[in-house]
């Protein structure tokens, strides 16, 4: 009997931390094969050699890269952070030219991060108030973290959809940053200190008392049992997805 053909994979930004990291799960995984390392200097036509594409790289940079992977019928697998309700929609109206490929952005492919931001969206309807409090290893170059950014959307959504309006907050004089930023009137706090990898809690407040959630990478081995199940689940796949939870089968 033959064995199912391998899923040739060819990674982006594999110079960096993400990317080493994705190419040594990618070579130990069975039935896929790492047919392309790519970094900053390299043409991403190098990618067409692969069925799919995972890129690791910089938001300055992802965007034009997934383009790229759309027109050379590469499914992508992104988890750079930076993209936007616009630059989603141009990667969309991209998509329309090739319909078999598939391009999932997620923020964040650990499963445990992915499922406290499922289950703070399940829960805000019930608390006055929730904030988002994300803490990073110095390094990294954006803020406040897609994760966060996408936590607190879903929150924000999930409230609108109960009919709430903003948490309580008598603030009337504060220096500027103190609060926070404000994602969809969610307030979002970065802290970045060495030591750390990839943090999150969510603080849901309610009189006399408070749920707090709480997610943390130690180690960037988290972030590869949901890329690789994105690998083998995107060719299936054609279209734009934003967010590991959608290929979870959560319910
Ligand atoms: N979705 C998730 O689960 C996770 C997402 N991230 C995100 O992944 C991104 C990368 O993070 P790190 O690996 O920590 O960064 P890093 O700075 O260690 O690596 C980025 C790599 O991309 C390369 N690069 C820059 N421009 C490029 C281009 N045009 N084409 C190909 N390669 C290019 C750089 O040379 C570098 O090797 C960040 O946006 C970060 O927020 C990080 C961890 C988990
Ligand atoms: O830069 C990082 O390290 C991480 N970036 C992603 C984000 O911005 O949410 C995911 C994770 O938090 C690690």
């Amino acid at each position: 009997m033959n064995a199912l053909p391998s899923i040739k994979v060819a990674v982006l930004g594999a110079g960096g931390r993400m990317g080493r990291t994705v190419c040594d799960a990618v070579e130990a995984a069975p039935g896929l094969e790492l047919v392309a390392r790519l970094d900053h200097d390299d043409d991403v036509a190098g990618a067409a050699v692969a069925d799919v594409a995972v890129d690791f790289t910089v938001p300055s940079a992802t965007e034009a890269n997934v383009h790229a992977l759309v027109d050379l019928g590469v499914h992508a697998v992104v988890g750079t952070t930076g993209w936007d309700a616009d630059s989603l929609a141009r990667v969309e109206r991209r998509l329309a030219t090739q319909p078999t490929v598939g391009v999932l952005v997620a923020p964040n492919f650990a499963l445990g991060a992915v499922l406290a931001m499922v289950f703070a969206a399940k829960a805000a309807r019930w608390f006055e108030s929730v904030e988002v409090v994300e803490l990073h290893h110095p390094d990294k170059v954006d803020a406040p973290s897609g994760t966060a950014r996408h936590t607190a959307a879903a929150v924000a959504r999930a409230r609108r959809d109960a009919g709430l309006g903003p948490g309580p907050d008598a603030t009337a004089q504060s220096l500027d940053g103190a609060r926070g930023a404000v994602v969809d009137g969610v307030h979002v706090h970065a802290v970045r200190l060495r030591g750390l990898v990839a943090h999150e809690e969510i603080l849901l407040g309610n009189p006399g008392e408070q749920l707090t959630i709480r997610h943390d990478s130690f180690d960037r081995v988290s972030f590869m049992p949901g890329v690789l199940h994105a690998v083998r689940t995107l060719p299936g796949r054609p279209g734009l997805t934003v967010g590991l939870e959608n290929l979870l089968d959560l319910g």
